[in-house]
């Protein structure tokens, strides 16, 4: 369960008198999730979820954060709102954490997702790429290429306990993405953790997104690539190409891959498992004993590093380079 903070009843009815939501009926942390703490409350005006920012979460980047939930939402995009507290302010602080209240998003999320669902998060995800143009505040992805040698720093001397192998396998794969990654490509704002369990679906039909708090501005084409790696591959790792090309082909019904983006796929993917397996791994390796969340394992990631490492071309994603623009 990811609650690093607790919170009193007596701190939380304080702190809920600046919103508009009538009286707290009862509360419970959500019991999913491993970066932010989150709590379902209701109300005698309904259900909200109440967000403790925690260790990964700038507090200066919030504006950011609930500034583009809101421009999402005006552009016909589901996802959740931050709700304005009484002074118009979207964040509070509660146990010492910036918080806000944001609304409760109906549906829920896919534990085993199916090709149509992956075409339907690929064209989500090329909508909000469409709709997040003209989004005037800017946040760097302090997690792209230049953030993972910091992280690696941190758990290299130890990588080894978690596998035989693993630091002089990194230690490379670090390398060469630092050397390789590509210096220009379409970019804009992107989610960058549009993993399953932050989208939401009632029955087949997709409902909405949540968790923007890694969005940032960067290539297009490293969110598709997050995508392919969290969406398209299955438990015994193993990539479903029918997945990839249904979450490919969504996502270009809706905004067409440049032929750059398309030769840079292979290395996106490569750097978008890299990224996700150095913060397990750190997590994996960090995280205090008695903290209530469920680890995600490292190891996953470094299955589809390899196997990102030996695609030689795009179209073993399933993608259909012949119909991609220039
Ligand atoms: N607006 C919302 N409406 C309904 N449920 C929500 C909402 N926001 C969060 N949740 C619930 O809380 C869970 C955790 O939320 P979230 O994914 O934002 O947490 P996190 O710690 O940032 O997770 P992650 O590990 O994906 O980064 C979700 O899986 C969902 O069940
Ligand atoms: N979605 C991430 C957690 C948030 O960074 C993971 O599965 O590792």
């Amino acid at each position: 369960m990811a609650v690093y903070t607790d919170i009193t009843e007596d701190d939380l009815s304080a702190f809920l008198e600046a919103y508009d939501v009538g009286q707290l009926t009862s509360y419970k942390g959500i019991a999913e999730g491993v970066e932010n703490s989150n709590f379902l409350l209701h109300t005698t005006k309904g259900a909200y979820i109440l967000t403790l920012y925690e260790k990964r979460v700038n507090a200066g980047d919030l504006p950011f954060f609930l500034g583009l939930m809101h421009h999402l939402t005006d552009r016909g995009l589901s996802c959740p709102l931050p709700l304005p507290r009484s002074d118009g302010e979207l964040l509070g602080e509660l146990s010492g954490r910036p918080a806000a209240m944001i609304s409760f998003l109906e549906g829920m999320w896919l534990r085993k997702p199916e090709a149509k669902h992956c075409r339907e998060v690929g064209r989500a995800l090329a909508e909000m790429h469409v709709a997040s143009q003209g989004f005037d505040l800017r946040r760097t992805n302090a997690l792209s290429v230049g953030g993972w040698r910091p992280l690696w720093v941190n758990s290299e001397a130890r990588a080894d306990e978690v596998q035989t192998g693993l630091k002089d396998e990194i230690s490379a794969e670090l390398a060469h993405l630092e050397s390789h990654w590509p210096k220009s490509l379409p970019d804009g704002v992107i989610h960058a953790d549009l993993f399953p369990d932050n989208v939401f679906f009632l029955g087949d039909q997709l409902s909405g997104l949540i968790d923007f708090y890694f969005a940032c501005n960067d290539y297009l084409a490293y969110d598709v690539a997050v995508c392919l790696n969290s969406w398209c591959f299955e438990k015994n790792g193993s990539y479903n190409i029918t997945k990839g090309m249904a979450l490919l082909s969504g996502y270009e019904s809706v905004r067409k891959l440049t032929a750059d983006e398309v030769e840079a796929l292979p290395l996106l993917c490569r750097g978008s498992a890299l990224r996700f397996f150095l913060t397990r791994l750190y997590d994996w390796l960090m995280t205090p004993a008695g903290a209530l969340v469920v680890k995600k394992d490292p190891l996953e990631y470094l299955t589809k590093i390899r196997f990102h490492r030996a695609i030689v071309s795009s179209a073993e994603y399933g993608l259909r380079i012949e119909e991609t623009s220039a």
